[in-house]
Order: structure tokens, then C-alpha cells, then sequence
């Protein structure tokens, strides 16, 4: 038998990092997905294979071996979605390191520790063999490491005794909500590997899609009623969710006034964000007074998140070639590189997108847009294998 399940990306319309200190954020998914596929093997076969398609790794473990490196820590592990301990952690470290891992890619090993936690907790220790590709950037800032913990996630509990689906379903189809709070519980606890600190907005957008409030652990489904379109720009340039997170902490340690005074402003701009968003509009005026208004909160909340020390020089080059062209802009996600959102307004010309995206071009940045506001997370079962 095999599953395949797919879990789409995210961009984050206001409220990073904010986010993480409990304060509010609005997120959305986009129709970017990762998409896992789990075919258990025969028990003869005995080993567990990790095929990484995007950043070219394969792995395989003898199912004996990782027993034996993980058994002195009580394994198997709890089935319920439990937090991986760090000696935990250095034990799969042992068996990732085992598989002579390239120094120059040393920075997704998090990943693959993410995986060995999710899949020995969730399926124990059944042979198997997992493939991940992605349409997502990896580490740009449109939650690839969300969107791979949840596809992860579904397909192992789609396997598992945790969950009891109906196999005979044709194409894709959406978790019940409980089984889906599940996922989104067990896919928090690989983010918890990967990034250390994660406020659980880019898992649960992942995984229950369309447009979301999240506040302190705590999400809320926005109906949103406007028509929104986001240029988004990768800069290319590399970074890493997690040392984000920690300088912005750091920097909060030090200067608690003036970042908490910034974090509120922050979260008014999600509020407003949130409120525009759900309003009706009744004519086009109406429409294009909230576009402006959208576009004004990007610039502030940019402005802020400039301010708590996650912009870089390539987001401030998108940012001024936007506003040549009268469009507003701000990072998306961690920051510090990866993407950056521009608004289009209903009644841009195509025209001016089209020299946007060369002038955008010309400095080695990719330009495409993404569908705003899909489905969450769905599997899919193959009956030929
Ligand atoms: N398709 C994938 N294959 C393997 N590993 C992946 C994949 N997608 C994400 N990852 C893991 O997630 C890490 C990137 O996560 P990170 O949080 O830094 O970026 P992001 O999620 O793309 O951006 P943001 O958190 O700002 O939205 C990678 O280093 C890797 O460990
Ligand atoms: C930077 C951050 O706020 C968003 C990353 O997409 C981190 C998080 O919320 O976990
Ligand atoms: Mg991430």
C-alpha cells in the first residue's frame, strides 16, 4: 500500500516573528505543495529509505540499527505527539552522521532528524520507503519546513494505527478535523526540531489552509472576501528560520521596551489586516480604498520588521524597485533573504507587472505569484503497489 499526501506552503500576510512573542499574525496558504509518498515495505526488506528529491540526499537505515541506537531511550516512543528531548536528538544525529552527510549541506540535517523522530514515534519501526519533493523553495520563507513536517505527518498517521481513514477513497481527500489536528500537532513537533522556537502558525496554515488568525497558540479561520494577488519575489538569498528567531529574541532581551512597543504595532496591523480582508466590497472604489490601505500596513509592517533587524539588502533592493512602480512590498516569512511579497491591485496593468518582473529579473531575483487561500493538507491512495 501506498500513500501520498501534499501539504502547501504559506506566505505570512502580517505578523512574523510578532508571532513567536504571542502576538497576532495572518497567514495564508498558497498552491505551492510538498508532497510525501510512504509505501511500506515487506518485513524481510528491513530497512527505512529517505529519499530527499530537492536537496539530492538518500538515506537508508537497517531497521535493526536504528533499534539499536534508539532503544536505550525507551523506544518505541510514544505514539502521541510528544517533544523529541535532545538527548533524543544526539542519538539521531548518530544514525544521520552514519550516512556520511556533506559538510555543505550540513544545515538540512535538522531535517532528517525531524523525520527519523516523526517516523519512529508515529510508525515505529516498520520497513518503509518515503520520497519528499516540493514546488517550494527550500528555506525561503514560504514555510517548506511546515509544509514538509505536515506531509510527513499525514502520511505516517495515514499509515498508522492512530488514524483510521478509508482507504477506498479515489483521488485526494481532506482529513476529519480531529484527525487533522493530529497531523497538525505531530508536524509542530518536527518544526519544534527544525526551528527551535515556532509559534505553530506556518503548520497549522499548512495544514487546515485558506486564510488564518493565529495568536498565542491559538487559530482562527478568517473568511476573507477580497480578492488578493501577491507578486512574490525570491531573492535567492539563503537563510535560516531558526537564527532569525533567536536574534530577534536576543534582541528583545535587550531592548524590552522598544521591541514590545514594536511587536504591539505589529499586531494592530494584523488586526487591521484581518478586519480589511473580511469586509464586502460593494463597488470597485470600496475595493481599490482597501487596496491602498493593504498596501500601507505592508509598508508599516515592513518598516517594523526592518526594525527588529530581519530585512537584508536584497529585500530592501525588491522593496525600491516596487516603489518605483507605486507597489507596496514587505518580507514574508523569517526574513533576512528568502521572499518577499508585492500587492497587485486589482486594476494594475499587465503591462507593468511585466516590467516589474524584467527589472526585478535583472538583479538575479525570481518573480512568480501562487494561488492564495487553498486547501490544506490531503493524502491520496494508490491501490496498484
Ligand atoms: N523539500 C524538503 N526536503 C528536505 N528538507 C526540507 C524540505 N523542505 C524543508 N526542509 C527542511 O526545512 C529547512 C528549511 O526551513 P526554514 O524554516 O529555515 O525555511 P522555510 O520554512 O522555507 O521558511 P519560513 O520558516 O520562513 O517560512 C531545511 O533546512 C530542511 O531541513
Ligand atoms: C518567523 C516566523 O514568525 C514565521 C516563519 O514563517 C516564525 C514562526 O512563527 O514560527
Ligand atoms: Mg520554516
Amino acid at each position: 500500500m501506498e500513500v501520498t499526501a501534499r501539504a502547501p506552503g504559506k506566505i505570512i500576510l502580517a505578523g512574523e516573528h510578532a508571532v513567536v512573542h504571542g502576538y497576532t499574525a495572518v497567514a495564508s496558504s498558497i498552491d505551492l505543495y510538498t508532497v510525501v509518498s510512504l509505501r511500506l515495505r515487506s518485513e524481510d526488506e528491513d530497512t527505512v529509505k529517505l529519499k530527499l528529491n530537492d536537496i539530492g540526499l538518500d538515506f537508508s537505515w537497517s531497521v535493526g540499527r536504528i533499534k539499536e541506537v534508539l532503544s536505550h531511550l525507551g523506544s518505541p516512543f510514544s505514539s502521541t505527539p510528544t517533544s523529541c528531548s535532545l538527548e533524543t536528538i544526539k542519538s539521531l544525529a548518530t544514525l544521520v552522521d552514519e550516512q556520511s552527510f556533506p559538510e555543505t549541506k550540513i544545515g538540512l540535517a535538522s531535517g532528517v532528524y525531524a523525520f527519523l523522530w516523526l517516523y519512529t514515534s508515529i510508525l515505529g519501526f516498520k520497513p518503509a520507503t518515503v520520497t519528499v519533493s516540493s514546488e517550494l523553495p527550500v528555506g525561503a520563507g514560504l514555510g517548506s519546513s511546515a509544509a514538509y513536517c505536515v506531509s510527513l505527518s499525514a502520511a505516517l498517521l495515514a499509515l498508522s494505527d492512530s488514524v483510521k481513514l478509508d482507504v477506498s477513497q479515489k483521488g485526494w481527500s481532506t482529513f476529519k478535523e480531529t484527525e487533522a489536528e493530529l497531523v497538525n500537532k505531530w508536524a509542530f513537533e518536527g518544526e519544534k526540531i527544525i526551528h527551535g522556537r515556532p509559534s505553530g502558525v506556518d503548520n497549522s496554515v499548512s495544514t487546515f489552509g485558506n486564510v488564518i488568525k493565529f495568536k498565542s497558540g491559538v487559530m482562527t479561520r478568517v473568511d476573507s472576501n477580497m480578492p488578493l494577488k501577491m507578486l512574490i519575489t525570491n531573492t535567492k538569498v539563503g537563510r535560516d528560520t531558526k537564527a532569525l528567531v533567536a536574534n530577534v529574541s536576543a534582541r528583545k532581551s535587550r531592548h524590552p521596551d522598544a521591541m514590545c512597543s514594536v511587536l504591539n504595532a505589529i499586531e494592530a496591523i494584523s488586526d487591521e489586516w484581518s478586519t480589511i480582508i473580511q469586509s464586502h466590497a460593494v463597488d470597485d472604489l470600496y475595493l481599490s480604498a482597501n487596496e491602498e490601505k493593504l498596501g500601507e500596513l505592508m509598508e508599516m509592517n515592513q518598516g517594523l520588521l526592518l526594525s527588529i533587524g530581519v530585512s537584508h539588502a536584497s529585500i530592501e533592493n525588491v522593496l525600491q524597485t516596487s516603489m518605483k512602480y507605486k507597489l507596496a512590498s514587505k518580507l514574508t516569512g523569517a526574513g533576512g533573504g528568502g521572499c518577499v511579497l508585492t500587492l497587485l491591485p486589482t486594476h494594475i496593468s499587465g503591462e507593468v507587472i511585466n516590467k516589474l518582473v524584467e527589472e526585478l529579473g535583472s538583479f538575479g531575483f525570481q518573480c512568480f505569484s501562487a494561488g492564495i487561500g487553498g486547501k490544506g493538507v490531503q493524502i491520496s491512495f494508490d491501490h496498484s503497489s
